[in-house]
């Protein structure tokens, strides 16, 4: 992309509506801009994010069985009357009537029009253990929405829930969804440890958070250091095997980490002292186990073998695929602007031509921008008619992981410079050697 044809409207001062690094910045790179309270426009640059932290999860999603489809943002009320959760989800649930005076609701979450959709076209065992998911934007009428995309109003969430036979089979279910959380939340440059948690307004009583450790975070949580150490890497899962996801859940679920809701002074105590942290952390995830709570009112049932009728088992899990734009730069960032891990930066490499105009830098960006591309990379290169400093502030702010300077004199010399964002090493190199470095 030629940031001369791209739209980043970047900002020079700090709005002061931001109160923590990653608002601030998000505002700043000009990747969104706030319609109302909690409701954003997501401007190219943060859309283009937003699109990457989804691939990642619909990537781990199918990888472990998962199937994608897509719900409706509005629902109607009927539903909620049948679970009982119409009157109980209180403010938070945005109600809505339509012309014909019809009771409608902007969906906060999907539990009850998932379990409508299994029970009018599943009936047997057989067609069982099935789990479905969908990424799509939710109403939660917050009483303070704040921090930016981390509490908004509307956002975007990525909601599986299985259906499973019987409670082992649940439980594997539950399993293999925080087995493809690790590495989901891994692929994104993040360190989200599961907590044990309270259930909330869902229900149930098995349930983890997946927190992100950063002093904004809003949970207070008490963990081992131990577990910081845990490595998800390329490991292959077979996420059919009851056994293998057994046992990656109990190698993050053995060292001691809670949220204060569930946090046991005594067991954390045990832990040797110079292992022992409090902190804070924001969550990007939480999986639930809630057996028949919506199975059973809503009478989505299925045939067994020896012919009885029973309610399906299901859990209900969640990511927060917009809030994990917040978490990660609060994760990744220094007082320059955002460092993009590789995993989800919206360019791999900026290109900055010192000279525009200058026919020996023009031609070397243009071929770069040419053989980096033909290498499936995605360059910005900032081919604007402005000072350097102003090009290299830019680049620092929108935080991609790479940037290559081109220069009269380097060029001269058959160089140019690439410069790592996350370390702020450069190296001189010729053009083709940066880019099979970068390929
Ligand atoms: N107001 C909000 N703004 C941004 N992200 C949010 C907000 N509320 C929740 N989330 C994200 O959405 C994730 C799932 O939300 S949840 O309430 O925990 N779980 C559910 O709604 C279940 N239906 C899981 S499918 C949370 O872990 C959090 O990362």
């Amino acid at each position: 992309m030629r940031l001369s044809r791209y739209f980043l409207p970047v900002l020079k001062e700090n709005p002061s509506e931001a109160q923590i690094v990653s608002h601030r910045f998000m505002l700043r790179a000009g990747m969104i801009k706030q319609q109302a309270a909690g409701i954003y426009s997501w401007l190219p640059l943060g859309f283009k994010v937003l699109k990457r932290v989804e691939q990642i999860v619909h990537e781990e999603q199918i990888r472990a069985g998962h199937i994608p489809l897509l719900m409706p943002t509005l629902q109607p009320a009927d539903l909620w009357r049948e679970s009982g959760r119409y009157d109980d989800y209180g403010e938070e649930m945005l109600r809505i009537t339509d012309r014909h005076k019809r009771d409608m609701l902007y969906g906060p979450t999907n539990e009850e029009m998932i379990t409508d959709i299994f029970r009018s076209h599943v009936n047997s065992y057989k067609d069982l253990p099935l789990t479905l998911y969908h990424v799509q934007w939710k109403f939660r009428d917050e009483i303070r929405p704040r921090f930016g995309v981390m509490r908004g109003r509307e956002f975007l969430m990525k909601d599986g829930y299985n259906f499973d036979l019987d409670f082992d089979s649940a439980i594997h279910a539950y399993n293999r969804h925080m087995v493809s959380y690790l590495r989901t939340y891994e692929r994104m440059g993040l360190q989200a440890i599961p907590m044990r948690a309270a259930s909330g307004p869902i229900g149930g009583d098995n349930t983890h958070e997946f927190l992100v450790l950063a002093s904004t975070g809003e949970s207070e949580v008490f963990y081992d250091a131990a577990i910081t150490d845990l490595k998800f890497g390329d490991r292959v899962v077979d996420y059919d095997s009851r056994e293998e996801c057994e046992a990656i859940v109990k190698e993050w679920t053995t060292p001691y980490a809670r949220t204060d809701e569930t946090h046991d002074e005594a067991i954390f105590n045990a832990i040797p002292e110079e292992r022992r942290r409090t902190s804070r952390g924001i969550e990007v995830g939480q999986i639930f186990y809630f057996g028949t709570k919506y199975s059973e009112p809503m009478g989505a049932t299925v045939v067994t073998a020896d012919g009885a009728r029973v309610p399906v088992h299901m859990g209900s899990h969640g990511i927060g695929v917009s809030r994990l734009l917040g978490a990660i730069i609060e994760a990744s960032h220094d007082d320059k602007g955002i460092i993009w891990p590789e995993g989800v930066t919206p360019f791999h490499v900026g290109i900055v031509n010192l000279k525009q105009g200058d026919s020996s830098t023009d031609l070397a960006c243009e071929a770069l921008y040419r053989d980096l591309s033909a290498k499936g990379l995605e360059p910005l290169y900032d081919d604007r008619d402005e000072r350097a400093g102003a090009k290299f502030a830019t680049m620092d702010l929108i935080g991609l992981p790479w940037r290559l300077t081109v220069g009269p004199r380097g060029i001269a010399a058959g160089k140019v410079e690439l410069t790592n964002r996350r370390t702020g090493e450069s190296e001189e190199m010729s053009s083709g050697a940066a880019v099979d470095r970068l390929a």
